[in-house]
């Protein structure tokens, strides 16, 4: 699989580039630009550094991290956050500290969330009077039950 080429402007020079930790991986790492510190509850607009022009037909998805998840309770308020392919400003990560009782203090050139960039349909929303039939139908919302007894 050959990496697609993607324009970025660095508006912060003194940090990396988004990069991937491993061959194959789905995210390249986002970096913040600022020292910020959550208190419990609490979120903010996080800069990257970066812009970027996605090709037509591509969008990227801002996911949290799951280790930063797990151990801090760190995630994305609007996870996963959507970059379209016209978007020229800089990409920012909407973070929220989970913990219901300890900060989180994050430095600089921090890494806080990953990039995956996906290929996309457009849809063309048709009205119709009838759907077609389902096995699922308009079940949903737990209806295959849940875990336990
Ligand atoms: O986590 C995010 C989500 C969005 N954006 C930027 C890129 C995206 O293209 C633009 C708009 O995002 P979205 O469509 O999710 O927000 P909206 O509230 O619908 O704003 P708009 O009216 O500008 O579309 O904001 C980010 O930088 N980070
Ligand atoms: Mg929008």
């Amino acid at each position: 699989m050959s990496d697609l080429e993607i324009a970025v402007t660095q508006l912060d020079r003194q940090l990396p580039l988004p990069s991937y930790a491993h061959p194959g991986d789905a995210g390249a790492d986002l970096l913040t630009t600022v020292d910020v510190t959550l208190t419990p509850g609490e979120r903010a607009l996080v800069p990257t550094g970066i812009a970027i022009a996605l090709p037509e037909g591509y969008v990227a998805l801002v996911h949290p991290r799951s280790g930063l998840a797990a151990r801090h309770g760190l995630s994305i308020v609007n996870t996963p956050g959507t970059i379209d392919a016209g978007y020229r400003g800089e990409i920012k990560v909407l973070l929220v500290n989970h913990d219901p009782s300890e900060p989180i203090a994050l430095r600089r050139g921090d890494r806080i969330a990953q990039l995956v960039v996906q290929r996309f349909e457009r849809a063309r929303f048709v009205a119709v009077d009838a759907l077609p039939e389902s096995a699922r139908g308009s079940g949903g919302y737990g209806s295959t039950g849940g875990f336990g007894a």
